[in-house]
């Protein structure tokens, strides 16, 4: 690559539902600009992008994948994302290290519903983008009739910047609306300049009219210009819709087959006229760009099969080169990158996406800047999601049992979106993400690079139990004669239920020591680790025993003793006390589009939900949520049916909230779940 000729440098995120041409698209771009000399196939995986045997797997992007290429001196990364909600954390972190985004879809009216979370976040977080409107030769709906569906889920105004050219239903070209040029396509090279048809003088007329009008709601002179019908100028239309792209006002869509090079060449042409300089990126983000060391951001972390670690950085200011410190790590490499192949860079520029090697104990979102100081102020990063799906792990050879940690710690890096833990009721592994595909993919990566195989199950269900009568008067009394001295422990407790939330008391209220002083924490031991697990097989909670009265040997007590009594008086007590199983109940929010309210409604009481209240979502265009106490037993495939019933936009944040007593008729059956571990194997 001839660095020296570059002019200017363009990253662009290439985004959208799952499934919607992205991959494709990047191929495509790449073929165009040179990069590649022969385009490679999703179905045959030999794309740039997808190039993990995750993703080939399952031909979906899993991560993203950033290329390098040059067209017209300009040097653009395109970042590939994930269109799979369950990866979506993956397109959050690329996104808020690119200038602009290309939002792929597909046209088709039915679907635009799944666009709806990613213009939420690329509006929130004022992130331009252009709407491709791709599989243009599929075309279920018209452009007009997808034109109009789209706008309904974006908070900022779309604006069509060509219309088709259709022979028949097939898409053979294009008029670019700002210069009335009509065009036909060609894969192989620019389209063919051509007259506008007849037929369509008319319906290109009022589209150019709604351009028009989008335009002038942000600028006066247009408006006046258009309300006088004098004709403006290409360069003003150019002028306004580069300033209004690159402050994040409107939204222009274009469109093409990239599968076969339609459209390609005019999107990049757009891009370079229109997409913002990277230096118009930093100035909205705030970063001053003339003073001060160099910045740059983490967007993705990579380990190489062979171990290595690559942080995916975007130059925010200044340059980096191959020879620095950043936050008092030295750069072990640098590079550009085209899919899973590197080239070799000593320099990187403002704008710029390279990877960096071996900066360890650096992280995804991270600012980076020269020297060994912290910074004062940090880039802001992506939210992280809340896990919503989650399996019990354990390694398939016992002997990988000490592997599991370290590996889990670099496969979080990889993928923030992951959490895991060991329940301390269950003492289970339990992995958590944001689905089901995602944690098979994890649970691929950690079999290939970590060879790490494992077996999963669905959690246990950290049940609870307590007691619903008092025992007002239960004796333990422990005697056993055994050679020299022998033990002997006599207690009488009294146990009673605690409100909710309450936990376990002891009490001590031994008058005249017939309990002695130094046996009583053997009694409280005895009690405590009864309380482990009580007759129904669960830890007993909102309880207390209190210690009345006893008798002990002057020889043969002992704290040991004492602590057999109490477990002894508790096995004997707590039979007499109704034991009841107790469920944890979380505090959920489920948001989807309002006309999905009353399936979130039927979810939720299929679910042994109990609706709190439903109101509209903060900030959200038309959506819902559905406030709901639900028993975390109902909860593991919650993700899979919601996403199902809502286009998969639905999605939903819970914590724990409190313990609930089973119905009675429910309890042998959560019981015999339990036994079995709570479902089956995976
Ligand atoms: N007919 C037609 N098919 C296309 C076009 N673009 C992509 N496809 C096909 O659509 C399917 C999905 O394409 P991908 O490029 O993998 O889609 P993606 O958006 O990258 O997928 P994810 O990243 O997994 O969401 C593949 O079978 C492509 O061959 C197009 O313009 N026309």
């Amino acid at each position: 690559m001839t660095e020296n000729v570059v002019s200017d440098v363009r990253n662009v995120a290439i985004v959208g539902p799952y499934l919607s041409g992205k991959t494709t698209l990047l191929e495509s771009l790449l073929f165009v600009t040179g990069a590649i000399s022969r385009k490679g196939n999703v179905k045959e995986g030999t794309t740039v992008g997808d190039s993990s045997a995750e993703a080939r797997d399952r031909q979906m992007s899993v991560e993203i994948s950033a290329a390098t290429t040059e067209y017209k001196n300009v040097r653009f990364t395109f970042v590939d994302c994930p269109g799979s909600i369950e990866f979506i954390q993956e397109t959050y972190n690329a996104l808020k290290g690119t200038g602009a985004a290309v939002v792929v879809c597909e046209p088709e009216v039915s679907r635009v519903l799944t666009l709806a979370p990613l213009f939420k976040f690329l509006d929130d977080w004022e992130i331009p983008h252009i709407v491709f409107v791709n599989k243009m030769d599929r075309a279920k709906d018209s452009f007009m009739d997808v034109l109009h569906a789209l706008k309904a889920v974006s908070t900022r105004p779309l604006v069509p910047h060509q219309y088709p050219i259709l022979k028949g239903s097939d898409p053979v070209g294009f008029i670019d609306l700002v210069t009335e040029q009509a065009y036909h396509y060609h894969g192989g090279s620019d389209p063919d300049p051509v007259p506008i048809p007849e037929e369509l003088k008319q319906e290109e007329h009022e589209a150019r009219q709604e351009m028009l009008e989008q335009l002038a709601n942000f600028d006066d002179r247009l408006l006046e210009e258009l309300l006088e019908e004098i004709e403006p100028s290409q360069d003003e239309i150019v002028a306004d819709l580069k300033m209004e792209l690159g402050a994040d006002l409107i939204v222009p869509v274009f469109m093409g087959v990239a599968d076969s090079d339609y459209g390609v060449r005019p999107l990049l042409d757009a891009l370079i006229r229109e997409a913002p300089e990277p230096s118009t990126t930093a100035d909205r983000r705030g970063i001053p760009l003339h003073s001060g060391a160099p910045l740059a951001q983490v967007i993705k972390t990579y380990y190489t099969p062979q171990g290595g670690k690559m942080s995916l950085v975007r130059v925010w200011k200044g340059e980096i080169t191959d020879n620095m410190t950043l936050n008092g790590v030295r750069i072990g490499g640098m590079y550009r990158m085209k899919g899973q192949q590197t080239e070799t860079i000593q320099k990187a520029v403002e704008g710029d996406i390279v990877a960096l090697s071996r900066m360890e104990g650096i992280q995804t979102g991270d600012t980076l800047t020269t020297g060994e100081g912290k910074l004062k102020s940090e880039l802001p990063k992506a939210e992280q999601l809340p896990p919503v799906f989650a399996l019990a792990i354990a390694p398939e050879r016992r002997s990988d049992e000490v592997k599991i940690s370290a590996a889990l710690t670099k496969i979080l890096e990889e993928d923030p979106a992951l959490a895991w833990e060991q329940n301390p009721d269950t003492h289970e592994i339990i992995l958590w993400g944001q689905g089901e595909i995602h944690i098979k993919v994890t649970l691929d990566r950690l079999r290939r690079k970590y060879n790490l195989p494992m077996i999963t199950q669905i959690p246990h269900v950290p049940y609870k139990e307590t007691i619903r009568k008092a025992a007002p008067r239960v004796h333990g009394r422990y005697k056993h004669q055994s050679g020299g001295h022998g033990q002997f422990g006599d207690v009488y407790l009294e146990i009673k239920p605690m409100p909710r939330g309450e936990g376990y008391h002891f009490n001590d209220k031994i008058v005249g020591g017939v309990v002695p002083k130094q046996y009583i924490p053997g009694v409280e031991m005895g009690v405590r680790e009864y309380l482990n697990q009580g007759p129904l097989g669960f830890p007993v909670v909102d309880i207390a025993v209190t210690l009345t009265d006893g008798s002990y040997h002057s020889v043969d007590s002992s704290e040991q003793s004492f602590k057999q009594a109490a477990r002894l008086a508790m096995q004997e007590g707590l039979a007499q006390c109704e034991p009841t199983l107790l469920e944890p109940i979380a505090s959920v929010e489920i948001c989807a589009p309002t006309d999905f309210t009353s399936n979130m409604m039927q979810l939720i009481s299929g679910r042994r939900g109990q609706i709190l209240g439903y109101e509209p979502l903060e900030n959200w265009k038309s959506w819902d949520k559905v406030l709901a106490y639900l028993p975390q037993a109902e909860m593991q495939d919650l993700i899979v049916e919601l996403r199902s019933l809502t286009m998969g936009v639905g999605f939903f944040r819970w914590k724990y909230d409190h313990l609930q007593e089973v119905p009675d008729k429910l309890t042998d059956r959560l019981l015999a779940a339990a036994a079995n571990g709570n479902g089956n194997s995976k």
